[in-house]
């Protein structure tokens, strides 16, 4: 009974090779080889379970927390892993701790930002794990604005160092993860000052926290936890920490010095490598959230649509077989898009990984010139897939009706651990305005005969794309690259030149963003869009081996492009792109791709390659056994272990025993 799929009717409908399409979701075959490896490794380990978390009061959780890290650092060590190896195993852990930072934040701004001999003295330190540390940025009162930031780092040139304080309330570092009870150093920004009392603004310095013998704090030194965040379990296995500065001295050599430098004698000396290089090291952070996100949204799609599979509602005739949820057409229009979603995530995450690597070697023959393209390039993207992606989360909970708000469904503690990403790492907003910000000036210039590169590049044809008209006289027509392409760039064009001529009818410009900013982001979200659709169509370029692989993944570009612009189609109509006929006909042509994609759905959803231990969810389960694991489920609950409930004897008996004489009932 156990061995039973219940899902291997869908299937054996599946129109494609299943085992390329992995091959491909994984990136190579190399990269799937080493995936399917460290995910079965977690999985078989009984340290890692984690279908107790939710249950787990704090301290317990956090206690467990650490006891997995330290097993999975034992295991890196014992089976000599490598370093991707090692990352792939830390994220099937997955559980939120201060192994993120270090690795994700920590390790990589000694890279961007320490000089050659920074990195020699502190990179074998942490890659050893025999420091740990952390990323101290954000502050109680001061999130967003970086510049506001208020701990101070004063150079004292009598004895070469600086004196970090915190001189306010509102300047205590706050939320940093694994500040709280874990770090024994981080990188602190503070705002740097020097002999003759000028601000030099914010800088990087590594700051050691806590003593490496009995882990106390060092003197001058307060920190802690900031307490329980979202959702029960979730992402309160991580210590996001506060911490509080008295005149803490540290040496001046642990100022990050690769961009500027502060010399013995207290002067301030700009390095010849640009500021923008601080841009390197966000590409590197940003491009690793958004291939993350196409992981977390494909998880909640896995389980909605297996669920979608496995559940049926009403439609049965004769006393047969009720009607399967996933052939409802609005269960369909809800799901395939947010599948087509997580396919188009994973090929823009696919591609930001090769950017950063380009970034770097540019930088390395000190060509700073894409930097600042590809720096909004990235923020946007970030801003785009970790929105949709948390939306969609929740999206997968409704889809699975009630039983999806069920703890074991696995949605609500990915919904919880995920939706941070929104905020961390800049607010979506904000940095959709940052993607404005660029836009408006690439527009400003190109009177100028100034070309626009990269994913602005279409930009240059703005005279064409301005006047163009779509050519859609039927369904079909809408199933053509350049179409697609040419209508998201007339719409990412319009909306920019729209904004931009706004914005000249203000007498001062700063007005103009404050007043339209809500246009700007509108705008910013037409061109992410634009480039997660041109990266798909790309991709689609390439040759992709495998029995009806790329027929799949075409279908899914289309779902993606089209949902959109139905979605959007108040943008498309109103600046002249189509017409409401070509709007119609594209919806038209979405409704027949729903019926391509229904019969492969569950295979599409498998060439994820997840086990039943990383997505930890009854009703995703690979072999759709839902009801009887459901059932056993509700066993395990704490609550079930009496069959009457402590508190009956205090609250409820004499409930229902009162003699009520003076009731008024
Ligand atoms: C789980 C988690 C982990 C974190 N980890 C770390 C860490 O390791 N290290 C670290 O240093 N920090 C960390 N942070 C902090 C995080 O980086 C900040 O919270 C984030 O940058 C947002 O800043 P804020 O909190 O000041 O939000 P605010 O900027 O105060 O945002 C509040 C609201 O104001 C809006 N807003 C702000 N500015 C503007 C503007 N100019 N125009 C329009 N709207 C605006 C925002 O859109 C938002 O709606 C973490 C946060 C979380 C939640």
């Amino acid at each position: 009974m156990e061995d039973v799929d219940h899902l291997a009717h869908e299937r054996s409908k599946a129109q494609f090779d299943v085992e390329e399409m992995k091959i491909v979701w994984a990136g190579s075959r190399h990269a799937f080889e080493v995936t399917d490896r460290m995910s079965r490794l977690v999985a078989s380990d009984p340290i890692f379970r984690k279908d107790n978390r939710t249950l787990l009061p704090r301290k317990e959780l956090f206690k467990n927390t650490l006891r997995k890290a330290a097993h999975a650092w034992k295991r890196i060590i014992e089976l000599r892993l490598t370093e991707e190896e090692a990352s792939k195993l830390r994220f099937f852990a997955d559980e939120p701790n201060f192994t993120e930072l270090h690795w994700g934040m920590f390790v990589p701004f000694i890279k961007g930002q320490g000089t050659d001999e920074q990195q020699k003295k502190w990179l074998p330190l942490a890659y050893k794990m025999q420091i740990i540390g952390c990323y101290a940025q954000t502050e109680l009162g001061h999130g967003s604005n970086v510049q506001g930031l208020e701990t101070t780092a004063t150079f004292d040139p009598l004895t070469d160092e600086f004196v970090i304080h915190s001189p306010t309330l509102a300047s205590s570092k706050w939320w940093p993860g694994g500040l709280g009870k874990v770090s024994t150093h981080a990188v602190v920004f503070a705002r740097l000052i020097i002999t003759d009392d000028r601000d030099y603004g914010v800088h990087g310095f590594i700051v050691q926290l806590r003593s490496l013998d009995d882990h106390l704090p060092l003197p001058g030194i307060t920190v802690g936890d900031i307490g329980n965040k979202f959702g029960s379990g979730a992402y309160n296995t991580m210590d996001n920490g506060l911490l509080r500065f008295d005149n803490v001295r540290i040496p001046r050599d642990q100022m990050l010095m690769r961009i500027s430098q502060v010399t013995r004698e207290g002067k301030y000396v700009q390095s010849n490598v640009p500021r923008q290089l601080v841009y390197g090291t966000m590409v590197y952070v940003r491009q690793t959230i958004v291939a993350d996100a196409s992981c977390a949204l494909a998880r909640a799609v896995c389980i909605a649509t297996r669920y979608s599979a496995v559940r049926r509602q009403f439609g049965s005739q004769n006393g047969g077989v009720e009607t399967q949820v996933i052939d409802y057409k609005t269960q369909q229009n809800r799901l395939f898009p947010l599948l087509a979603s997580a396919y188009a995530f994973r090929f823009v995450g696919e591609w930001l990984k090769w950017l950063y690597t380009d970034v770097t070697q540019r930088l390395q023959a000190k060509d700073f010139s894409t930097l600042p393209e590809a720096h909004a390039c990235t923020a946007g993207l970030k801003s785009l897939t970790t929105t949709v992606t948390a939306d969609s989360i929740e999206e997968c909970r409704k889809l699975c009706g009630g039983h999806g708000y069920l703890s074991c469904s696995g949605l609500p503690e990915l919904f919880a651990v995920y939706i941070p990403a929104c905020t961390y790492e800049g607010d979506n907003v904000v940095l959709l305005l940052q993607v404005a910000r660029f836009l408006m000036k690439t527009v400003s210039q190109l009177p100028s005969g100034m070309k626009p590169v990269g994913t602005t590049a279409y930009l240059g044809r703005v005279e064409d794309l301005m006047q163009c008209h779509s050519t859609v006289k039927k369904a079909e027509d809408w199933l053509n690259p350049s179409v697609v392409l040419e209508v998201f760039e007339a719409r990412a064009t319009r909306l920019s030149v729209a904004c931009a001529q706004n914005l000249s009818k203000f007498a001062k410009q700063e007005e103009g963003f404050l007043e339209l900013a809500a246009d700007l982001v509108e705008a910013a979200v037409a061109h992410c869009q634009l480039i997660v659709v041109s990266k798909f169509i790309e991709k689609l370029q390439e040759d992709i081996p495998g029995k009806g692989v790329k027929e799949q993944l075409q279908t899914l570009c289309y779902v993606y492009a089209l949902n959109l612009l139905h979605k959007h189609l108040g943008d498309f109509v109103a600046t002249g792109c189509i017409t409401p006929k070509q709007a119609s006909l594209a919806n038209d042509q979405l409704r027949s791709l729903y019926s391509q994609v229904r019969p492969n759905a569950v295979a599409l959803v498998d060439s994820f390659n997840y086990t039943d231990h990383y997505l930890s969810s009854i009703l995703g389960r690979y072999d759709g056994n839902v009801y009887p694991k459901l059932y056993e489920e509700a066993w395990k609950d704490p609550l079930n272990e009496s069959v009457v409930p402590d508190g009956y004897h205090e609250y409820i008996r004499p409930l229902l025993k009162q003699q009520l004489r003076n009731a008024r009932l």
